[in-house]
């Protein structure tokens, strides 16, 4: 429920500002320019921080005919205002050391001064202004609400940095990129709004108040000759000669008045926060002075644009999918009743399939959320559709299921079957299915219909086996027409077969792959796969050998794309599509890594293992049923164990000693602990149950580490997944 109000609210503003969020990133991208040019001028000297006031104002004054003021602005550069001595008039950067003029202080180009108008006020004035104001504090609103959805999603503001799962590249890349900006776009708009607020005078009076310095006999609160240029803003000199005329001194923090003849502070005042936090403000808010925060806010700008892009696209998806189901009966005239739990709507796609498949046999079927479940008083069967969600927890529109349905007697017997979604890539697969399933279990009133089946990742194949599976169970004889869910992969290329093996007693084989067409790829890729006459795309994880794809498959019994693969003759040609999985990459910085992995895991190691420079050290654990199993992979493995960066050790579950992968890294706790305290990368491939066991052995090792937990490991990207 939280995690929907802050979708809600997200969108919600998103939509209401994004024009304006348009055209402030636009904009805001564009003068992320000024101070970048501003600064490669370098007007700085080399040993500016040595210079002292009273050298530079020795120097301006032997040079030049009188000196108005001095500025030292944020990028170190001091611009002074002069007359020269054939009487002109003119603002200048000069060198502090010997007065020399540097260049002219140039007004803002008409074109910057175009743009920040337009950014400012988008040419309205005050209540062009005063709008700016508002869409800031509304992005305001849009990163808080964000970071919220983002740290429900990561599962924890601890797990920020940890693996995306997300397969969609827009929705993924909203999050990766979300992370990383999340923050400059919340200075950038909380600036804003400051900015805004000052101009219209919200924040409260910043006057300055100065009071008189009374000195002690001797004392003296500032050596105004030993002041370093760096430590001031501003000096403007004395009106005239005259005793009684002074320096106007800017510090950072505050304002002086300097005697002109022997130095003395005369009277100070400290700017009030009001003033310091404006400068902070304009500073964050424009760049001026960093040539690395200008850079920032550039990217953070641009990216406001993809997050907009990304939004949209996410938005509409969601938006249809939620659409999808179908017209509901009268809830107490119905036959069956279909209770939904869904976050983003794709559990409705297949609720609607159903739906569709009773009411073509003439069922009567009521349709509602898990948070509406009620009484029924002529159903004869529930079906429950739910996916999970955040941390093995229930989607928002299930939230209250639990709590209602202890509420709610049942005015009949019923028959119920529930149908979990999910992904195996999470840790807590299907467990809010898992929960309701023991709901109904436990109840008097209710029997299972067909056993509970999970869903991974919206699979047809999974979702036509509980089709089976209810056809075998109940009388009515139903026939889904998945044909909605056809999915095609995008920017496909035709592959050549250049080899085949054939298939092991563990029915894997290899099968190497030639692009016909130029392709980038690297090992950790994926393969996507749509085999004829299917509707779902298959992924495989590549092997890059030489400039080939090496995949490695275990042979199903009724696996459609398995069984496609494995009766591909040589010369045989097919397309797929090549899917960059950057967090599955060989990492370029790790002096050590580990690969980990166990049956046709193993493919995206074999080419990483030819790509490590020989100054990687490199751990290889695999691990496979028999000596047999691991055949097919010896050539290619032999010949790496050669190399002497590499360490090769493996486990069979079958045969010689038993052992599993995770046997094998219980066994070298002290390397682990050792490895990973210096930096290395575990990478792991294969089954889920794989990663189970050696997350279980690592999270037990690491507790005698006296540095690094299991979750350190995590965020600092030192632990990379890819497990199916
Ligand atoms: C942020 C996030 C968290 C998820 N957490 C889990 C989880 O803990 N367990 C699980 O099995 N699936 C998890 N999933 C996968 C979804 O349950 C799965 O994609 C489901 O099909 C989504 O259905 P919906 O679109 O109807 O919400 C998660 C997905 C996302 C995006």
């Amino acid at each position: 429920m939280v995690g929907s109000i802050w979708r809600y609210s997200h969108f919600l503003v998103a939509a209401i500002s994004a024009i304006f969020l348009l055209i402030a990133s636009v904009s805001g991208a564009i003068l992320a320019f000024e101070p970048i040019s501003q600064s490669i001028q370098d007007y700085k000297i080399s040993d500016f921080n040595q210079v002292t006031l009273s050298e530079t104002i020795v120097v301006l004054k032997e040079n030049y005919e009188e000196v108005l003021d001095i500025e030292v602005s944020s990028d170190d550069f001091v611009k002074a205002s002069v007359f020269t001595f054939d009487g002109s008039s003119e603002t200048i950067y000069i060198d502090p050391i010997t007065g020399e003029k540097l260049g002219d202080v140039k007004p803002q180009s008409s074109f910057f001064s175009f743009v920040t108008n337009f950014h400012r006020s988008l040419f309205l004035k005050s209540i062009g202004r005063g709008f700016v104001g508002i869409i800031s504090f509304l992005l305001c609103i849009i990163t808080i609400t964000g970071l919220f959805l983002l740290a429900e999603r990561q599962g924890g503001l601890k797990k920020w940095f940890t693996k995306v799962q997300e397969k969609d590249w827009g929705q993924r890349y909203h999050v990766i990129l979300g992370r990383w900006f999340l923050i400059p776009i919340f200075i950038l708009a909380l600036t804003g709004v400051y900015l805004s607020a000052e101009k219209f005078s919200l924040l409260p009076n910043n006057d300055l108040k100065h009071t008189t310095v009374k000195y002690e006999t001797g004392e003296i609160i500032q050596d105004f000759t030993k002041l370093k240029l760096s430590e001031i803003r501003k000096l403007v000199f004395p009106f005239s000669p005259d005793e009684e005329d002074y320096f106007e001194l800017t510090l950072q923090d505050k304002e002086q008045f300097v005697h002109q003849y022997n130095g003395k502070v005369l009277s100070e005042a400290s700017f009030p926060f009001v003033t310091l936090a404006s400068r902070l403000s304009m500073t964050l808010h424009t760049g001026q002075g960093s040539i690395l925060w200008s850079l920032i806010l550039l990217v953070s700008s641009l990216s406001m644009l993809f997050f907009m892009y990304s939004g949209l696209k996410m938005s509409i998806k969601r938006i249809r999918k939620k659409k999808v189901v179908l017209k509901v009966d009268d809830k107490d005239s119905c036959d069956f009743v279909l209770l939904i739990g869904s976050e983003t709507g794709s559990t409705n796609v297949f609720a609607s399939i159903f739906q569709r498949a009773l009411k073509s046999v003439g069922k009567k079927v009521f349709v509602a959320s898990l948070n509406d479940y009620s009484t029924y008083v002529n159903a004869k069967q529930i079906i429950v559709f739910t996916a999970t969600y955040g941390n093995g927890d229930a989607p928002s529109n299930a939230r209250k299921f639990q709590k209602i349905f202890s509420e709610v007697s049942p005015l009949n017997q019923m028959k119920y079957s529930i149908v979990g979604f999910g992904s195996k890539s999470y840790p807590n697969y299907c467990q809010f299915a898992d929960e309701v399933q023991n709901l109904f279990k436990q109840h008097p009133n209710f029997v299972e219909a067909t056993r509970l089946v999970k869903i991974n990742d919206q699979s047809q194949q999974d979702f036509k086996s509980w089709e089976k599976l209810w056809n075998a169970s109940s009388e009515i004889k139903l026939q889904m027409d998945l044909s909605v869910l056809q999915q095609k992969p995008k920017r496909q290329k035709t592959f050549e077969v250049v080899e085949r093996t054939l298939l092991n007693s563990d029915n894997t084989f290899l099968i190497t792959l030639r692009p016909k067409k130029r392709t980038r790829f690297q090992s950790g890729d994926l393969l996507n796969i749509l085999p004829p006459e299917s509707s779902t795309i298959r992924q495989y994880s590549i092997s890059k050998c030489e400039n080939d794809i090496l995949l490695s498959i275990k042979k199903h019994d009724k696996g459609v794309c398995s069984t496609f693969l494995s009766e591909m003759k040589v010369g045989a040609t097919f397309k797929g599509a090549v899917e960059k999985n950057e967090e599955f990459h060989l990492p370029k910085k790790a002096k050590e890594i580990w690969m980990i992995s166990n049956g046709t895991g193993i493919t995206p190691f074999l080419g990483m293992l030819e790509e490590a420079k020989s100054n990687v050290k490199v751990y290889f654990i695999w691990g496979g049923r028999t000596f047999e199993s691991y055949k097919i992979y010896k050539n290619k493995l032999e010949e790496i164990r050669n190399n002497s960066n590499v360490k090769l050790s493996i486990a069979y579950s079958k045969e010689q000693d038993r052992n599993y992968v995770q046997d094998i890294i219980e066994s070298e706790e002290r390397e682990v602990i050792t490895a990973l305290e210096n930096g290395a990368v575990f990478m792991l491939c294969g089954s889920v149950a794989m990663q189970k066991g050696v997350t279980e052995v690592l999270e037990k090792i690491m507790q005698n580490s006296a540095t690094l937990t299991l979750d350190k490991i995590e965020s600092n990207a030192q632990m990379l997944t890819d497990c199916y």
